[in-house]
């Protein structure tokens, strides 16, 4: 039976790099996808994993019918054996219908790869219909970790290391900036609720009150 599957994890856990992977064992064996994406940080109609490896993907616009795309796609000629969309937490619920409309109508297994919450820890739209819709919602094994060492849960967003919970949902960026930047940071839960970063850490760590008694 064809599925709607969704993988979802932090930020940085791997997601698109497994997307490539299933993009590249399909087409190793002579399948061929559709591959959307949206606002990827490599820039449009890319996908991209840090491992480095980076492929050309359909960029979605605001709305565009998914649905409507494979359609038209087929009925010009093309083939479709599956479907990849990655950071589908940006995809309107509307178009996380469309992609299950793919599945049960067209019967093509579609793979929809995205963070689950945003820097506030609620749910992106997207990702919300896609819990709700996926016949599979799956979970990276490869943990990304908290500074802490703990498996990190949530995604914060920083400025200038500090974490901020003020803003628009949708700031496209990455892990590891330079510290004037905003960026991003996973954390585990306890520390995302106390906001506490790997920067605000090391500041508390070297804060005069809890030096050890003697230190200058
Ligand atoms: N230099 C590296 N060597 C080995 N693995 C790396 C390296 N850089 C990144 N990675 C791996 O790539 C993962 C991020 O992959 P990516 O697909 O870009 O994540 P996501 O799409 O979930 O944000 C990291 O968790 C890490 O496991
Ligand atoms: C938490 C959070 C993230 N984003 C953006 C930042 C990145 O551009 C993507 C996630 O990409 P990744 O491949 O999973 O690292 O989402 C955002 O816009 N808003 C947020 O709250």
């Amino acid at each position: 039976m064809p599925e709607l599957v969704f993988f979802s994890g932090t930020m940085d856990c791997g997601k698109s790099t497994l997307a490539l992977q299933i993009e590249h064992n399909r087409s190793a064996r002579g399948l061929q996808g559709i591959i959307f994406t949206r606002d990827d940080r490599a820039g449009e109609g890319k996908l991209s994993s840090r491992l480095g490896l980076v492929r050309d993907a359909v960029e979605v616009a605001d709305g565009q019918d998914l649905y409507v795309y494979v359609v038209d796609h087929l009925s010009q000629g093309g083939r479709a054996d599956y479907v990849i969309a990655d950071e589908a937490q940006f995809l309107a619920p509307v178009q996380i219908d469309q992609l299950a409309r793919v599945v049960d109508d067209l019967g093509l297994d579609v793979y929809a790869f995205g963070i689950t919450t945003d820097f506030r820890s609620k749910l992106f739209p997207g990702s919300q219909r896609l819990v709700e819709l996926a016949d599979r919602v799956e979970v990276l094994q490869v943990e990304a970790l908290c500074w802490c060492g703990a498996r990190a849960t949530h995604n914060a967003r920083t400025v200038g290391g500090e974490m901020v919970v003020e803003g628009a949902q949708v700031v496209v960026g990455d892990v590891n900036h330079s510290a004037d930047e905003i960026g991003y940071e996973v954390l585990c839960r306890r520390h995302h609720r106390r906001r506490m970063t790997a920067a605000s850490a090391r500041a508390a760590a070297l804060s005069p009150d809890v030096l050890p008694v003697g230190s200058t």
